[in-house]
């Protein structure tokens, strides 16, 4: 399966692209400002952030379920203001939106089959085999006249991914995939997102489970409250905003490193942001306690600024017994930023 995302012109665009979004709900502002570009097919977009911070908005806009109030949004270079040509560029689209909703009384296989009419996919032996396959990549009972009222959370909620997958899309749009799966259907899921993406579907997906996130996705974009915090590679975020660990031998230097750290951070923010103690020096009342419970200082800042710090702390003739660089999982990563007050999105582009 070989996706180019080309308008019917020919001519590449991108996949998905939201421009300068704004959406209102009254006085409400549920996204703003809000920017996202994606195009180069296979990749995996997570959309991250605390409850309410606009995340299914953000997918309802892009799926022109939602119009913004300002702004503007394209799928495929198609602009989904469009309502004669949206249609088309929707459908290459397969999503899962909320909770999935189906007829209680038929069976998966009959749900789908129902699906695929809606899709305009023919009744055929091919669509069949499709069916079977997604029915069976999903756990779900290939055979049977199971109604999917009876199904389990999880169940419903494989049977509405599988309904996204019915035409073979080039982009799918998941909000909160893992909602009600155990911990083998997140693996599960996990392995099928990652082949589908290696075979070159797009994805962009919202999720609370950060491991998961972390694990699965090339991108990630953190809003809070309407705005993105912060957006970029998964891999290069972790990297530049890890943890700078300085060690000393006395609490007289800690007290004097921390009191020059402290000043740099409140100076500085977009470079220190928060330096905190580890060890605590005043409970440390013999040699040897000292030696288990060392002075040690958390400076949160680019990784890559070590070199930085301890030429600052240098030039204060504060030279560090040791000095390390901790990488943070995304999961800490996103307690840091979600727990401050949101910066602007320039303030949050110049500390990257
Ligand atoms: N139809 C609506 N009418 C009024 N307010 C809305 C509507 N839809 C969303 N909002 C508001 O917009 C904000 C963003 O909601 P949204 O559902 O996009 O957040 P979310 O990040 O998906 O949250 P969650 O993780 O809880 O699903 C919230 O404050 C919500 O109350």
């Amino acid at each position: 399966m070989q996706h180019v995302a080309s308008t019917p012109s020919g001519k590449d665009a991108p996949i998905v692209r939201l421009e300068r979004v704004t959406r209102r709900f009254q006085q409400q502002i549920a996204v703003e400002n809000f920017s996202l570009e994606i195009a180069q097919p296979g990749e995996i977009v997570g959309l991250l952030g605390p409850n309410g911070a606009g995340k299914t908005t953000v997918l309802r806009l892009l799926l022109g379920m939602l119009t913004p109030t300002s702004g503007s949004v394209a799928l495929f270079g198609v602009p989904m203001t469009s309502a004669v040509r949206r249609g088309e560029a929707l459908r290459r689209v397969g999503a899962l939106i909320e909770a999935p909703t189906f007829y209680p009384y038929l069976s998966g296989r009959d749900n789908l089959r129902v699906v695929s009419l809606l899709a305009g996919l023919p009744e055929d032996r091919e669509t069949e085999q499709r069916i079977s396959q997604l029915l069976e990549r999903l756990a779900l009972p290939v055979e049977g006249p199971v109604a999917f009222k009876q199904y389990s959370l999880g169940m419903k909620q494989r049977l509405g991914i599988a309904a996204a997958l019915l035409t073979e899309p080039e982009l799918l749009v998941l909000d909160e995939p893992t909602n009600g799966l155990d911990p083998i259907g997140i693996v599960h899921l996990r392995e099928l997102l990652r082949s589908l993406a290696q075979q070159g579907t797009t994805i962009l997906l919202s999720s609370h489970l950060l491991h998961e996130v972390q694990q699965l996705c090339t991108r990630v974009v953190l809003l809070k409250r309407g705005q993105v915090l912060i957006q970029g590679e998964v891999s290069r975020l972790l990297q530049t905003q890890g943890v700078i660990e300085v060690v000393y031998e006395t609490p007289e230097a800690l007290d004097a490193a921390e009191a020059l750290l402290q000043r740099t951070a409140q100076e500085q923010p977009a470079w220190i942001r928060q330096v905190r103690r580890a060890g605590s020096a005043a409970s440390v009342s013999s040699a040897e306690a000292r030696v288990a419970d060392p002075c040690v200082l958390q400076i949160q800042a680019p990784i890559t600024s070590s070199t930085e710090i301890c030429a600052l702390l240098a030039r204060h003739a504060l030279y560090p017994a040791e000095i390390r660089r901790r990488s943070i999982s995304l999961e800490q990563f996103f307690l840091d930023q979600a727990s401050e007050p949101a910066p602007t999105l320039s303030q949050a582009q110049r500390a990257l």
